[in-house]
């Protein structure tokens, strides 16, 4: 059974981090000693896998899926599931079956949180995810660029006619800043977090910056420790347990 707070990673647009994220803030949890699960439903662009570097297969034990570990999470991925990256074909019911399937067919044991890599935009899985976890919460990824934020503000609305809590914006790639330079480059624009978290009625958890990925890393999208945008996760992950003890009073 899934336990623990349920925090769904959502974006309006594809391409803006939401994986990046989704991975990082789970990681950025585990090592502040919580016990935490990390769920890649983003079913057509599932990259978790890959971004963990992960190539083994989960291993079943009477009957159920032990989830692989990896950076101190435990980890369950569409990708697990799917043979040689072959395209998969899914039609509505199948969606909220794996929902169901992760939900209540793996062995997660104690968990403090669940992190859902979501697929992007307000489609089937939004809303199945929305039926079969009804108490999970939203954390919105999004660009500064108005157009992201616009389509954004699409999924986020959805969030909200289904009752559903949104834990706050994270405004992915917001600037460029040269190491040893205090000037900052806003190369995609200003002010998207700020207008989405306006029109949503909730607040900009983070700033993250756009670095270069370190290509000599095996996973080169994880953020090792002591890097600065391995620091403005410690302080998000920081920000959505604070949050959520909050919420929780
Ligand atoms: N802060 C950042 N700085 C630089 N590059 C970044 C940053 N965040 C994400 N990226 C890069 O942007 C690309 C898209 O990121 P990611 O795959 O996380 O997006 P996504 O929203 O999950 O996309 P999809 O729509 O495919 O699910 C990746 O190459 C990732 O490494």
């Amino acid at each position: 059974m899934l336990s623990g707070e349920v925090i769904a990673v959502t974006s309006g647009k594809g391409g803006v981090g939401k994986s990046t994220v989704s991975v990082n803030l789970a990681i950025a949890l585990a090592r502040k000693g919580l016990d935490v699960a990390l769920i890649d439903l983003d079913i057509y662009g599932f990259s978790v896998p890959k971004m963990m570097n992960l190539s083994n297969r989960p291993k079943t034990f009477n009957g159920r899926i032990i989830p692989i570990e990896s950076h101190g999470v435990k980890v369950m991925s569409m990708g697990f599931l799917v043979k040689d990256n072959d395209p998969v074909v899914w039609r509505g019911p199948m969606l909220g079956k794996m929902v169901e399937h992760f939900k209540n067919d793996v062995t997660w044991g104690k968990l403090d949180y669940c992190i859902i890599d979501m697929p992007p935009g307000t489609g089937d899985v939004a809303l199945d995810l929305h039926h079969h976890i009804p108490q999970s919460k939203e954390i919105i990824v999004t660009t500064p660029h108005q157009t992201a934020s616009l389509v954004a503000e699409r999924a986020g609305k959805m969030t909200i006619k289904a009752n559903h809590d949104i834990l706050g914006i994270v405004e992915n790639m917001s600037y460029f800043q040269p190491k040893d330079q205090s000037e900052k480059y806003y190369i995609f624009g200003k002010d998207g977090g700020d207008l989405l978290a306006d029109t949503l009625n909730s607040d900009v958890l983070a700033r993250l910056p756009i670095e270069e990925p370190n290509e000599s890393s095996q996973t080169p999208s994880i953020y090792a420790e002591n890097t600065n945008l391995c620091h403005h996760y410690d302080h998000l992950a920081t920000r959505v347990d604070e949050k959520i003890a909050h919420k929780a009073h």
